[in-house]
C-alpha cells in the first residue's frame, strides 16, 4: 500500500539562546560544504579555528532579542504553517530543519510511523541557493538512502516565478506598505558571488546584466536572477515605478565578496540621499527569523536612523498568513499528485 506525506523544511535554529546550543548550531550549519564551500581543512580552519571562537556568544545575544516564550520564531512559525496545511489536506504533514532540531530524518521519521511511503518535501525557500534548497536536497536524499531506502521523495521546486506565489507576495506587501513611503527596499539574504558561478552549469552567467535579462540559460540556478525576478513581479502587480525601489543583500559573512549592494552599508547612506522614509521587506524568507526581526527590524532600522533616515517600516514576512498557507497547498498538491509518475 502507498500512503502519501507532506515535509515541509526550514533552516533551523540553536535549541536554545545559550552558548553552547549556538556554537553546536552554528558547527553544524558553517561546516556544510555548500555553505561554506572550501576544502575541509581550510573550512575546518575557518569555522573551528576562528569563526566559532566569538561568533556564538554574538548569535547568542542576538538570538536572545527574538527569542520567544514558545522557541525560535523560525522553528515556531513553521510549527504554525504546519498546523495551519494540515487542516487543508487529508495527508500527513510534518516539519524538518536542515540545521539541528527538528531533524529532516526526524521529520521523515515521524511520517514513516504514520506509514508514509511517498513524500512530498517542500524545501522552504522561493529562490534557488546552492546554501538553501540544493543542500536540503543533498541531505533528504542521503538519509533517505541511508535510512529509509524504501520511500519516495518528490521535491517541490524553487517557485520565485509562480504567479501563485508572487500574487500572494504581493497582496500581502500591499497591505502592510505605509501610507507616505519613499523608497520600497527588498533586502535578501546574500550569498558569496562564487557560490552562483559554481552551481551555473551552463557558464552564462556574469552576474552582470545577465541576471536581469529575460531569458539568460543560467536563470535556473542563479540566485540573483530569481531575486531580481520576484522584485520585478511584485513591483508590477503593485504598480510602483522602479525609481522607487532598490534590491540589497544582507548577512554576509567572512572576507569573501558576496552579491553587491549590502543591505547595511545602503542603509547607512540612502537617509542622506533624502530616502527619509522607508519601507523594507525581505523576499528571501518566507518565515521571520534571526536574520529579519535582528538584523534588519533593529540594526537595519539604527543603520538606517543613524544615516539621516526618519521613518523605518519593516514589512513582515508571508508566515502563515491565510493566502500563504493556500500557496503552499497548492505547491505541495503538484507534487502529491505526480507520484503516479515518479
Ligand atoms: C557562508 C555563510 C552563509 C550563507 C551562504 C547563507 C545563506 C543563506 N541563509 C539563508 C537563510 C537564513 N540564514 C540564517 C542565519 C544565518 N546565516 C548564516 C550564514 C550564511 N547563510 C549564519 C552564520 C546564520 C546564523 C546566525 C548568525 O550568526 O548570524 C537564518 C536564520 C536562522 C534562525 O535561527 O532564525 C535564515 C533563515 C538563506 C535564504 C541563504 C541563501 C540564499
Ligand atoms: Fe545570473
Ligand atoms: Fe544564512
Amino acid at each position: 500500500m502507498f500512503m502519501k506525506g507532506i515535509l515541509l523544511v526550514n533552516l533551523g535554529s540553536p535549541r536554545s539562546t545559550s552558548v553552547p546550543d549556538v556554537r553546536e548550531y552554528l558547527d553544524e550549519f558553517l561546516m556544510d560544504e555548500k555553505v561554506i564551500d572550501y576544502r575541509w581543512f581550510f573550512r575546518a580552519l575557518l569555522v573551528q579555528g576562528i569563526i566559532l571562537n566569538t561568533r556564538p556568544a554574538k548569535s547568542a545575544e542576538a538570538y536572545k532579542t527574538v527569542w520567544t516564550d514558545e522557541g525560535s520564531p523560525l522553528i515556531v512559525i513553521t510549527q504554525k504553517i504546519q498546523k495551519k496545511l494540515q487542516k487543508l489536506v487529508d495527508v500527513p504533514v510534518e516539519i524538518g530543519m536542515r540545521y539541528a532540531q527538528p531533524s529532516i530524518e526526524a521529520g521523515i521519521q515521524k511520517l514513516v510511523d504514520q506509514g508514509v511511503t511517498e513524500i512530498v518535501l517542500f524545501p522552504l525557500y522561493p529562490q534557488y541557493a546552492m546554501s538553501t534548497t540544493e543542500t536540503v536536497i543533498e541531505k533528504a536524499e542521503e538519509v533517505r538512502k541511508k535510512k529509509f531506502p524504501g520511500i519516495k521523495i518528490n521535491y517541490v521546486q524553487p517557485f520565485y516565478n509562480r504567479e501563485i506565489y508572487t500574487d500572494c507576495l504581493a497582496e500581502s506587501i500591499r497591505e502592510k506598505l505605509p501610507e507616505n513611503f519613499d523608497a520600497l527596499q527588498f533586502s535578501y539574504h546574500g550569498v558569496p558571488e562564487r557560490h552562483i558561478y559554481k552551481t551555473d552549469p551552463t557558464n552564462t552567467c556574469n552576474l552582470n546584466d545577465c541576471c536581469s535579462r529575460e531569458n539568460n540559460p543560467s536563470h535556473q540556478f542563479c540566485y540573483r536572477h530569481q531575486c531580481f525576478d520576484v522584485t520585478n513581479s511584485v513591483i508590477k502587480k503593485l504598480g510602483l515605478p522602479k525609481e522607487k525601489v532598490m534590491v540589497t543583500f544582507q548577512s554576509r559573512l567572512g572576507k569573501d565578496k558576496w552579491m553587491e549592494p549590502y543591505t547595511d552599508e545602503t542603509l547607512e547612506t540612502i537617509g542622506k540621499k533624502g530616502i527619509k522614509n522607508l519601507a523594507i521587506v525581505c523576499p528571501a524568507f518566507v518565515s521571520d527569523c534571526l536574520e529579519t526581526l535582528e538584523e534588519i527590524s533593529v540594526e537595519g532600522k539604527h543603520q538606517f536612523e543613524h544615516g539621516g533616515g526618519e521613518n523605518f517600516h519593516y514589512i513582515p514576512c508571508l508566515n502563515d498568513e491565510d493566502r500563504w498557507i493556500d500557496v503552499v497547498k497548492t505547491l505541495c498538491e503538484e507534487k502529491l499528485n505526480e507520484f503516479y509518475f515518479v
